[in-house]
């Protein structure tokens, strides 16, 4: 079953559009990467699907028209990790991370022990626990990113739609952080849906690709077939080599121009 469908969308901010008919389509439980140079329309591509920009075209998220959805249940289907979110101030960890389960209270509106018992794992899972009661605006780049991660991640949604989740981490939390995501993925069946700049984690991670320049679709497929010499030469004007790893992964490697 199809996870997201997307129709010849179009999409952008206020008369300008930014995403020209773009096609798209991610089965259940699939991981797909969006990639593609800076300004190319990949976060905006994430937003649309969210239903967090206007958008043309025919959009479905777990087999509904993305527009019929209300707030709440969009909330329930789709977790949105943004790039660079707005942290309310006075909030410690624990209390930003238990707004992810706002579509799940009921109608007192007060979390139970199930909901928190989901935060203290989800902090424990993404090596935050430590943090737990710490002010939001007091961590590091990459604690206050795992931090927006562990907010999507309460949602325990089918989807989730993550925004360049590895800018500011180290390698180590890097990889942890998608081995993560890929276990719910794997175990859960959750469709993941993210945009990232490292082609080479998005090579490991994602069963495929789509590669945007200038908001259109340019290349699609599996990543062996989209990330060529040639088209990251053509869209990113890169220099790089495709490298294999000892256990057949592939590895994007930037090449110097010979002085
Ligand atoms: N809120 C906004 N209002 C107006 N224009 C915007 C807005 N957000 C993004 N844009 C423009 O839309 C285009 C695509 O931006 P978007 O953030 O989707 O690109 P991106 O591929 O995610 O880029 P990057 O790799 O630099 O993060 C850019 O030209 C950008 O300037």
């Amino acid at each position: 079953m199809t996870a997201v469908d997307l129709t010849r969308v179009s999409a952008g901010y206020g008369a300008r559009p930014v995403l020209h008919e773009v096609s798209v389509s991610v089965a259940e439980g699939a991981w797909l990467a969006i990639v593609g140079p800076n300004g190319a329309g990949k976060s905006t591509l994430l937003k649309a699907m969210a239903g967090l920009v206007p958008a043309r075209g025919e959009l479905t998220v777990g087999g509904r028209a993305l527009e019929s959805l209300s707030r709440k249940e969009r909330a329930r289907l789709v977790g949105y990790a943004p790039q660079s979110p707005i942290l309310p101030d006075g909030l410690t960890v624990t209390d930003y991370v238990l707004l992810g389960r706002t579509p799940h209270l009921g109608l007192l509106g007060r979390e139970s022990g199930a909901d928190l018992s989901i935060v203290d794992e989800v902090l424990s899972r993404l090596d935050l626990g430590g943090l737990a009661g710490r002010a939001l605006r007091t961590l590091s780049g990459g604690e206050r990113q795992r931090a927006v991660l562990a907010r999507a991640l309460a949602q325990r949604t089918r989807i989730l739609l993550l925004d360049e989740p590895t800018t500011g981490l180290d390698i180590g939390h890097a990889q942890a952080l998608l081995e993560l995501v890929d276990r719910l993925r794997t175990e859960d069946g959750t469709t993941v849906i993210s945009t990232l700049h490292d082609l080479t984690l998005a090579a490991q991670y994602a069963g495929r690709l789509v590669l945007l320049d200038g908001g259109a679709v340019v290349a699609a497929g599996p990543p062996a077939d989209v990330l060529t010499p040639e088209l990251l030469a053509r869209h990113y004007a890169a220099d790089t080599e495709i490298l294999t790893t000892s256990a057949g992964q592939l590895t994007v490697a930037p090449r110097r121009p010979a002085s």
